[in-house]
């Protein structure tokens, strides 16, 4: 639908009114932002079943390194199995990194001792160890669908007698669309 607008400056766009002389309002919050990078970076993973984001950030809301669940370097993607059942050499689990590593391995500055991650799932047991030794201080998490495997159990264990926190993540947007053309509206012309 073409963009109309109004003699207040407000235009129009299929159906909803932006005021584009005033601040927006709409922007994504840190919490959000951060939290989507890691949902983004979830969509590069070949896993069939489970995609799974890591972004961690420093106490300057700066992003220091984002990850997902895949194979590790070197190992071919096509030459390792994929699937969740059979003999356990033949399924993805003894192989395939969890995105909470890659964020780590791939940070991009000296340490991460105090920083925060944000992850789609509850780290597990494996990971809450690394999450521990690294240093970093606080768990954001959307979803904590496995809290009653034994893992998780093991992996709350871990992290409370380290004293690192976590929270789940309450988006304040449930949903966020990129939209590639959006970047093509055209606004009314200036006076
Ligand atoms: O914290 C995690 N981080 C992470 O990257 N993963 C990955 C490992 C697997 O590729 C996938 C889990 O697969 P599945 O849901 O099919 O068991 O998610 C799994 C967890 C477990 O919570
Ligand atoms: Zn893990």
């Amino acid at each position: 639908m073409a963009n109309a607008n109004n003699s207040n400056g407000q235009e129009q766009t299929n159906g909803n009114n932006k005021d584009l002389n005033t601040k927006r309002e709409d922007y994504l919050e840190w919490k959000d932002y951060f939290m989507s990078v890691a949902f983004l970076s979830a969509q590069r993973s070949k896993d069939p079943s489970t995609q799974v984001g890591a972004c961690i950030v420093n106490d300057e809301n700066k992003i220091v390194g984002i990850g997902y669940n895949g194979m590790p370097n070197g190992c071919h993607d096509d030459e390792l199995p994929w699937s969740r059942t059979g003999d356990w050499l033949d399924t993805k689990y003894p192989y395939v990194c969890h995105a909470e590593m890659n964020a780590i391995m791939n940070k991009n500055c000296s340490s991460v001792s105090g920083c925060r991650i944000f992850v789609a799932l509850f780290p597990c047991n494996e990971c809450a160890k690394l999450i521990i030794q690294s240093g970093i201080k606080e768990v954001f998490y959307m979803s904590d669908k496995h809290k009653d495997r034994d893992y998780m159990i093991a992996s709350r264990k871990l992290l409370d007698l380290a004293g690192v926190k976590y929270q789940q993540h309450i988006p304040k947007q449930r949903k966020i669309v990129i939209d590639f053309d959006s970047i093509n509206e055209r606004h009314p012309k200036k006076p």
